[in-house]
């Protein structure tokens, strides 16, 4: 069956050892119904020799009784035992598929395409680091193509294949292709998708799937398979900011103490300075243990233990980092939330909420907005129904360490779960701590007043035209730098800053500090001349 059945046969022990060295890519694979999900992957399966023949005798005969393909092999009846089962009780939500090639090793994360399974890409979706977005050519760029590239988004996955499905429909045209590219990368401006690449396939005849395609000579690009083994990855890891959440702490006998859990990201040494949170002790790193042996280097992805130099103590929920690069530490943030149950989210409902290692219970004190997944139109709303997204404040009842979920997903992630049932009723990824401005329109204590918005500079939007717009810009620069863009009006922004709550006023009416104009962008420049002046 395998690609390298070949070397299985003749050293099994070669064999296991570089398919344990092989990288793993995940990835997810995303449609709307119909556009050829299943049968792509099926395809996948096939051309990378991933199938037995006796399984490909039987679809063979199947495909002649009950496919859809004429006299050709339906390579989506490989997928359908699963989608029988979907139809019948959503018994599986997400559905893994594994295979290798001789380059990588591929775990595929199936997703069902329905507007009501936003949860389910979003789980699908978590630990991908590549999503394919199929599109069929003859209908071109879809709703369900802009929600489902919104949530990869979302989610932080970095390189997107937009497979231009179907081509053998319309004749491998070259400018059928381009318009769906030009169109999809026109409206993918607005997400912050990294790596986007376009190709031309057929998933039913294979073209440009696993081997070119003769029938579409005028495109010099990559194969779909050439790009999952190729793609660059590795570098997609945090090796920056030094977190391990403990999951565990192993005491076997009294000489022993190692802290156990998985390098969320960054890299760690022995006799680098570390530090316990949210307890603040210090110490150094005198080993680094893992079921291969000591290490010399850990880094992110690893499962280790740390032994260190001096009995501090640390236990299971604590986060190690570097004293020199801490994470925030607070009871409030701003996070994405992906609804996932019946029940909507209601504001000032108590509910459990897990971290990588720590749970406390909480609160979301405020839904700053819904984003519409097919739109990305921003709206306000008092509750978070099934499967919505929105832009809430949580409120923890106790301190936790966290950081921003595009800068470190594994310490930037959170679970809601339900207090009486113990199911999880949602998914936040954080986008900043909630202190700053965004306060300055509800009353707080003087003191409270002093400290948050002397640390931490707040900037006010105003713009008599349309202070939605300028606010939406800055809202999502200024929340995910840990600092709040509130809007107000020009009165209410005079007010705020007379009292010495607002460093800067920006906005296109009367009385802003410095203009900005509804449509200005990129806001790079602006924001670094923000930071630059010392304001953020
Ligand atoms: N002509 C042509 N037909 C295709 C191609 N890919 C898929 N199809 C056909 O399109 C139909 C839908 O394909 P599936 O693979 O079942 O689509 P899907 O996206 O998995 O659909 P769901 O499982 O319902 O979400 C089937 O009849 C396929 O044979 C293609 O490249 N060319």
């Amino acid at each position: 069956m395998s690609h390298q059945s070949d070397l299985i046969a003749a050293d099994i022990l070669e064999y296991l050892k570089q398919h344990e060295n092989k990288e793993l890519l995940r990835f997810l694979t995303c449609g709307n119904v119909d556009d050829g999900k299943s049968t792509l992957i099926g395809r996948l399966l096939h051309d990378s020799k991933m199938i037995y023949e006796d399984q490909l005798a039987a679809i063979e005969k199947d495909s002649a009784k009950v496919g859809t393909t004429g006299e050709k092999i339906d390579l989506a009846l490989l997928v359908d035992g699963l989608q029988a089962e979907r139809e019948q009780g959503i018994t599986i939500d997400v559905a893994y598929r594994y295979f290798s090639t001789a380059k990588r090793k591929f775990i595929i994360a199936d997703t069902p395409g329905h507007e009501q399974y936003t949860r389910n890409m979003a789980t699908g979706a978590s630990t991908c680091q590549l999503a394919i977005i199929l599109i069929d050519a003859r209908y071109g760029v879809q709703t369900q193509t802009k929600r489902h590239s919104f949530i990869a988004s979302l989610l932080g996955i970095k390189h997107v294949v937009v497979a231009v499905n179907k081509m053998d429909l319309m004749e491998f045209s070259e400018q059928r292709f381009n318009e769906i590219r030009d169109e999809y990368l026109q409206f993918a401006e607005k997400l912050r998708l990294q790596d986007i690449r376009c190709v031309p396939i057929s998933a039913l005849d294979g073209d440009n799937v696993v081997e070119r395609s003769e029938r579409s000579s005028w495109y010099q690009g990559q194969t779909l398979m050439e790009i999952l083994e190729t793609v660059e990855v590795a570098e997609d890891k945090n090796l920056s900011n030094f977190r391990l959440p403990v999951q565990y702490v192993n005491r076997p006998n009294l000489d022993f103490r190692g802290f156990c859990g998985t390098i969320a990201a960054g890299t760690v040494r022995p006799g680098d300075t570390v530090m316990a949170l949210p307890s603040q002790k210090t110490s150094k790193v005198e080993s680094i243990v893992t079921f291969d042996g000591e290490l010399i280097e850990g880094f992110a992805g690893q499962a280790v233990t740390l032994t260190l130099e001096d009995e501090i103590d640390i236990s299971r929920g604590d986060i190690i980092v570097k004293p020199d690069d801490q994470p925030m530490v607070g009871q409030r943030l701003n996070a994405d939330v992906v609804w996932m149950t019946e029940n909507p989210l209601v504001p000032g409902r108590p509910y459990d909420i897990k971290f990588a290692s720590s749970s406390t219970s909480g609160s979301f004190s405020r839904i700053h907005h819904l984003v519409d997944v097919n739109t990305m139109e921003q709206s306000q709303a008092q509750q978070v129904q099934l499967n919505e997204i929105a832009l809430v404040e949580l409120t923890l009842d106790k301190a936790v360490p966290f950081d921003c979920y595009s800068k470190i997903p594994g310490t930037g992630a959170f679970i809601v779960i339900d207090r009486l049932s113990n199911v999880t009723i949602g998914a936040g990824m954080v986008v900043g701590d909630a202190h700053g401005g965004s306060d300055s329109l509800t009353p707080v204590s003087a003191d409270d007043k002093a400290k948050r918005f002397n640390q931490r500079p707040a900037i006010v939007a105003i713009n008599a035209a349309d202070p939605m717009a300028i606010a939406q810009q800055l809202d999502r620069r200024l929340f995910e730098m840990g600092r709040v863009a509130a809007i107000a009006t020009a009165e209410q922004a005079a007010v705020l800053k007379a009292a010495g709550l607002v460093a800067l006023v920006a906005g296109g009416a009367d009385g802003a500090d410095i203009s900005l104009a509804a449509d200005q962008e990129p806001l790079d420049s602006l924001i670094a001349d923000l930071q630059e002046q010392g304001i953020i």
